[in-house]
């Protein structure tokens, strides 16, 4: 879903915890949640829930600690500053180059799996397109908007935004009024399910991926501790929730076994909601459920490319007047529209590689800061996060183990369910 984060730049949305809470709320859910029951199918629903339970965990604590040291900044105060002025040019180097990749690796990623809700939406209606047509037909549409301003994306996203709550619960309520038990606590096929934990890791990662929003947060609500912590809580708090239904609508109705078919077609999001179509009695909640799948990539896609357009905008010099926004929307928009075009089905790799370059900013960067600052700041008296240094272990080793697990996975070291 849409990463607010240039939005709150421009437009105040009323400083209620609520509105905070949404912006969260908004970047966390997206396309991590369309690879989520394809990547625990393996070790099934309740190893799933349990993994969200931790990483919502181990990402509320790397949030918060991010937080804690950009408090001891100005509002406004960016990722590139904290690091510079914690850790050092090595570390803010590093830190920039995995933000920018983790912003146009998703931008692939939701254009190859934009291209195939597209797809499938199109289908429905009796047309017939190769999905990297239909990809480029999604990059280019949405491309559009971001070009137009930043305006437009905030007005279309905020539309979107609400549409998803409403098809959301229309299309899962109904399917989770419809789930088979047997099917979820019983699940058919190979009786082995721990051992696909390990490589599922970095798609819930991805999943609850959220912090770039952390210092607009504070350019916001100004040093109003209590107010962000309560607004990170909350915000990935109802990400965690909608998983967890999710993850009962999708295996309490797709059988276990079937879903090794859907990873054979590529386990992107098309063949999922694809899938759950079959089940769906009734045609007009499928269309509820499609609509969707279709709004939750598209609005991802914008808040998404709306930070890589001026991440790129800062870095290339590009100003602000027509010709320069085309410029930028061309080193924007062009790499991974191409990507799009070559592999249109990379969906899954990507989501996976962006969970890897994001265990570095999201999670070890922040850890390392937290640490940094409260020996630079050794008398300070405000927010500090619980459990001192062990707690910063322990949020260190979680973003290790996780980025180790995709590594592993790429080299074919871990089992995975197929
Ligand atoms: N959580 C987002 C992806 C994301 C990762 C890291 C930071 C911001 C966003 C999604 O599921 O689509």
């Amino acid at each position: 879903m849409a990463n607010h984060m240039n939005a709150v730049k421009n437009k105040p949305v009323g400083k209620s915890l609520l509105g905070g809470a949404m912006i969260i709320a908004g970047t966390t859910v997206g396309a991590g949640m369309f690879s989520l029951p394809v990547v625990g199918a393996g070790m099934w629903f309740g190893y799933s829930v349990l993994m969200l339970l931790g990483i919502w965990f181990c990402m509320l604590m790397s949030g918060l600690l991010l937080l804690e040291t950009n408090l001891h900044f100005e509002p406004g105060a960016s990722f590139d500053t904290l690091t510079k002025e914690t850790l050092g040019q090595f570390w803010r180097i590093v830190n920039g180059v995995s933000i920018a990749f983790v912003l146009y690796i998703l931008t692939y990623a939701y254009i190859s799996g934009g291209g195939s809700i597209v797809n499938h939406s199109l289908q429905g209606m009796g047309i017939e397109l190769p999905q990297s047509v239909a990809g480029l037909v999604f990059a280019v549409v949405l491309a559009c908007i971001v070009l137009i301003s930043t305006k437009a994306v905030d007005r279309i996203t905020t539309i979107m935004l609400g549409g998803m709550i409403i098809t959301f619960f229309l299309a899962i309520g109904n399917l989770l009024i419809e789930i088979d038990v047997t099917k979820l606590l019983e699940p058919d096929g190979n009786q082995s399910f721990m051992p696909y934990l390990w490589a599922a890791l970095p798609f819930g990662l991805a999943s609850f991926g959220y912090h770039g929003n952390v210092p607009s947060l504070v350019k916001y609500y100004g040093k109003d501790s209590s107010t962000i912590i309560k607004a990170i809580f909350v915000g990935t708090f109802i990400a965690l929730i909608i998983y967890a239904c999710w993850l009962v609508a999708t295996m309490g109705n797709i059988p276990r076994s079937q879903f090794s078919e859907i990873i054979a077609q590529g386990g992107n999001m098309g063949v999922l909601v694809g899938a759950l179509s079959k089940v769906m009695e009734s045609s007009w909640l499928n269309s509820m459920l499609t609509l969707f799948a279709n709004l939750a990539v598209a609005s991802s896609f914008l808040g998404v490319t709306l930070g890589l357009f001026d991440y790129l905008a800062d870095l290339f010099g590009f100003d602000d007047t027509r010709s320069g926004r085309i410029k930028t929307a061309v080193v924007t928009f062009v790499p991974p529209t191409i990507l799009g075009l070559l592999f249109p089905d990379g969906f899954l790799i990507a989501i996976g590689f962006a969970a890897l370059a994001a265990t570095v900013w999201a999670i070890i960067v922040p850890a390392l800061m937290a640490y940094k600052s409260r020996q630079q700041f050794p008398n300070h008296q405000g927010f500090r996060v619980f459990g001192g240094t062990p707690l910063i272990i322990l949020v260190v080793l979680y973003g290790v183990v996780t980025g180790a697990c995709h590594l592993l996975a790429m080299a074919n070291l871990l089992p995975q369910f197929s």
